[in-house]
């Protein structure tokens, strides 16, 4: 009798406001496999080093925060904001708070919350540190500027103060130092399949990430049958 395969984990990276988080999340309805935004793990890192009145790029304070990290501290509303993105992308720079996470991540791909029989994580590194062997990779992308417009018109949504010009360069600066770091820097994977959304629609976007995943994570649910 050979041993079970591990559960299908789908992994999703790219760059702010790519549109990872939509398709990831649509993509964990569709199998009903449990979803993690590992993006909010860096943001209530960053917070929390915020509101404890310290400097993100202070690498013991950050790692501290990092290791003292509840997840209960995910459901704050802040975090989705602009400046909890900037100070996660300041403490994500810094190996010991990402070695203070990864346990947490790779327990949830390997172990799926809630019985789920799958998992997938949207990230920065899913695909290239996380889960280097999951069951299909996905890498969303999209021009500066596209990014900028959704990101703008979501916080105009959001009933937030927003000029694009802003959102623009807080973007640019927050992709050169994710894209230039030496820990975890983004990177596609070797083995991922890029998926450029700058003109695609939410819903064809979501087509497009469908026809990638699907075969593999239907073949992995398959083997796990046997
Ligand atoms: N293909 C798309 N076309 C237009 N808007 C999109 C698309 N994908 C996502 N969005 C919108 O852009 C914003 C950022 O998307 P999100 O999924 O949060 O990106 P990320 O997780 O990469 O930061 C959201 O307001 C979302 O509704
Ligand atoms: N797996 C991850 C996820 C996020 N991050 C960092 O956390 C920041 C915020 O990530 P996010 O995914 O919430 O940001 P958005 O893409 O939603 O704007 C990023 O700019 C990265 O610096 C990371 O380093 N590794």
């Amino acid at each position: 009798m050979s041993d079970t395969p591990a559960p299908p984990v789908v992994a999703v990276d790219g760059p702010a406001a790519s549109g990872k988080g939509t398709l990831a999340r649509r993509l964990a309805k569709q199998f009903d496999f449990a979803y993690l935004d590992t993006g909010k793990l860096y943001r209530a890192v960053g917070m929390k080093v915020v509101r404890s009145g310290g400097d993100p790029e202070d690498e013991d304070a950050a790692e501290a925060a990092a290791r003292a990290l509840d997840i209960s501290e995910l459901e704050d509303p802040a975090l989705s904001g602009d400046d909890a993105a900037s100070a996660a992308s300041k403490v994500a720079a810094i190996p010991g708070v990402r070695a203070a996470l990864l346990e947490f991540q790779r327990t949830f791909a390997a172990v799926p919350p809630d019985g789920k029989p799958g998992a997938v994580l949207d990230g920065r590194d899913i695909g290239t540190v996380i889960a280097p062997d999951a069951t299909v990779k996905l890498f969303a992308t999209a021009s500066v500027e596209v990014r900028a417009d959704r990101r703008h018109k979501e916080l105009i949504n959001r009933g937030e103060a927003s000029i694009y010009a802003h959102v623009l360069e807080e973007l640019k600066a927050r992709d050169a130092r994710d894209m230039n770091r030496a820990a975890a820097p983004l990177v596609a994977a070797s083995d991922a399949v890029v998926l450029d959304t700058s003109d695609l629609g939410i819903d064809e976007a979501f087509a497009a990430a469908l026809r990638i995943v699907e075969g593999p994570v239907q073949k992995a649910l398959e083997a796990r049958e046997d």
